[in-house]
């Protein structure tokens, strides 16, 4: 399913707009990341187009439809992962399908398989408290994928992981993503994160912000970490870098 932004402004009571005049097109099953500067509005971007939050002027739609609410095609997975602490791995992984109505035997296995997906097939009974960081994010990941959304929306998922289990969970992210193919909107600070996993990357100016550059990232898929090594990714993160630091300016 496809997202178009179109003319989209934002502006919060009094104060100079956060976002003006952004435009873009995502394709379907396509990745894109955003990156700015903090406070650039990314966030508030991707919770206009979850249908959490109405642009000032301009507006978002999914699929050929406007958005004015959140829809059942689009999944948000935030930088924390909100897990209730009193239900098993397993159990919250079914949480999207429990809100749906009762459990069916089909939808518990299918349950079991992703978290199997992500390597948690021997945790599944443990408790968020008994996890680590990456644990959590991969059942993050895993409940986020259970329903298969058309749309995934992602705001720095992997941000307060340690380098060696974020670069773990980019990887799950990669194979899964190529296995579901949900078209995916991808807040980062990170350029390499963005470079490794995109198709496009947009960059987000100053307040009020626009898309101030956007660069397609001709890389094969499935992609790995030895790509960050290449001197044409270094080239495209230094490029990246250079366009937020033009952004400021601009
Ligand atoms: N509900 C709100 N009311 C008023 N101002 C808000 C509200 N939500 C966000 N803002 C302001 O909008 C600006 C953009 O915030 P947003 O969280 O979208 O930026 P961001 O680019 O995602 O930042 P970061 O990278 O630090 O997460 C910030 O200055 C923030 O203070």
């Amino acid at each position: 399913m496809e997202v178009v932004i179109n003319d989209v402004s934002l502006c919060f009571q009094k104060e100079k707009p956060i976002l003006k005049h952004v435009n873009a097109k995502i394709d379907s099953q396509e990745f894109v990341s955003m990156i700015g500067k903090s406070g650039s509005g990314k966030t508030s971007l991707l919770k206009m187009i979850a249908g959490l939050m109405r642009p000032t002027e301009g507006e978002i739609e999914i699929g050929g439809e406007k958005v004015d609410s959140p829809r059942d095609e689009v999944t948000y997975v935030f930088q924390k992962p909100v897990l209730l602490e009193w239900r098993t791995l397993l159990e919250n992984v079914l949480l999207p399908y429990e809100l749906q109505g009762h459990v069916q035997e089909e939808q518990l296995s299918r349950a079991k398989e992703i978290l199997d997906l992500v390597g948690l097939s021997q945790d599944m009974d443990k408790y968020p408290h008994e996890c680590s960081g990456g644990m959590l994010s991969r059942v993050a990941l895993a409940r986020a994928l259970i329903t298969e959304p058309k749309i995934l929306l992602m705001d720095e998922p992997f941000a307060a992981l340690d380098a060696l289990t974020k670069e773990q969970m980019q990887h799950e992210l990669e194979r899964l993503s190529q296995q579901f193919k949900p078209t995916t909107i991808f807040i980062t600070h990170d350029i390499q994160e963005a470079v490794l996993l995109s198709d496009r990357v947009f960059v987000l100016g100053e307040r009020p912000a626009r898309i101030v550059a956007e660069y397609a990232i001709p890389f094969d898929r499935p992609r790995h970490h030895e790509l960050k090594f290449e001197p044409q990714f270094t080239q495209l993160v230094r490029e990246l870098y250079q366009e937020i630091e033009r952004g400021s300016a601009r």
